[in-house]
């Protein structure tokens, strides 16, 4: 048997989308999306998404497999890409057309503009330890600017969910992290006890930061939607970024709004396919 699927990327991020609106099951299994995401031996991608008949009165449900086969809650350049790859499903070409999407972070609403950028409402972000979920500040309180031993050295860190856990570190210069070493440290510290996606920040100005990341499930990629949104949020709990502010990340900038006028983050940024195929499945 074989299964169509569209691969998307958004600020290189990249995914391999699957048209699974027949069923609320996914066409595959973790196991199998660990082998369609390996760069050498399947399609490549940093993660496999399922597009889902809705739920709770969503047009559509995402689920979403890492590349390492476990599921997180969110993806923001991914629902950048379900967007488009929905709106080209419907045939909805040169159209602005809104779509609400269920998650098991609750309802997010991509919007495909006129330009074919994507803009998100991603919610509101989660800031108290056990909604992250962190053992950081066990009193519930929000986790800025608290200590954490990792490899041998304290660093400075900031929590924000913005449905999947993020830990910031504001850094002098960003391009000098090993990313490579010190990334899995964070992701399997006692400290988160679901894991966390971890980003180091170098505000350039407080609207525009650079920041790279090491995620959760799929190691070091060129940008990460949510890591960008949460990014902001810790930029301006710690009073280093303005509310609305662009992220740069190593595939390219994101416009980042935390809004105080409802305390959501709005996200903007691109989605693109990049081509179509058919996969063997097991
Ligand atoms: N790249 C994504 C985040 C994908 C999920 C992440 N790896 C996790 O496990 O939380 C994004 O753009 O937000």
């Amino acid at each position: 048997m074989s299964i169509a699927f569209s691969k998307y990327q958004g600020l290189g991020n990249d995914f391999i989308l699957i048209d699974n609106r027949h069923s609320d099951i996914p066409v595959i299994e973790p196991a199998a999306a660990i082998i369609w995401c390996d760069r050498h031996f399947g399609i490549g991608g940093d993660g496999v998404i399922f597009v889902l008949p809705g739920q709770n009165g969503a047009d559509y449900t995402m689920r979403i497999f890492n590349s390492d086969g476990s599921e997180p809650e969110m993806c923001g350049n991914g629902i950048r890409c379900m967007a488009k790859f929905i709106a080209a499903l419907e045939g909805k070409v040169d159209t602005a057309v809104t779509y609400k999407i269920y998650t098991l972070a609750g309802i997010i609403t991509p919007k495909v503009l006129l330009d074919g950028q994507v803009e998100v409402d991603m919610g509101e972000p989660r800031l108290l330890s056990a909604e992250i979920p962190t053992t950081l500040n066990a009193s519930q309180e929000k986790v800025i600017g608290r200590s954490i031993e990792v490899d041998g050295k304290t660093w400075t860190v900031t929590c924000v969910s913005m449905g999947n856990p993020h830990c910031m570190t504001f850094v002098e210069d960003a391009s000098s992290i090993p990313l490579e070493t010190i990334g899995p440290k964070f992701e399997h510290h006692p400290a988160f006890p679901q894991r966390t996606n971890t980003e180091f920040v170098q505000v350039i100005r407080p609207d525009y930061v650079k920041m790279r990341v090491w995620e959760r499930g799929a190691g070091i990629t060129l940008a990460c939607g949510t890591g960008a949104c949460a990014t902001v949020v810790a930029g301006v709990l710690t009073g280093k970024c303005d509310r609305l502010c662009t992220v740069e990340l190593p595939g390219g900038g994101l416009q980042i709004e935390w809004s105080q006028a409802d305390n959501r983050v709005y996200m903007t940024g691109p989605a693109e396919l990049v081509f179509k195929g058919e996969a063997a499945a097991e």
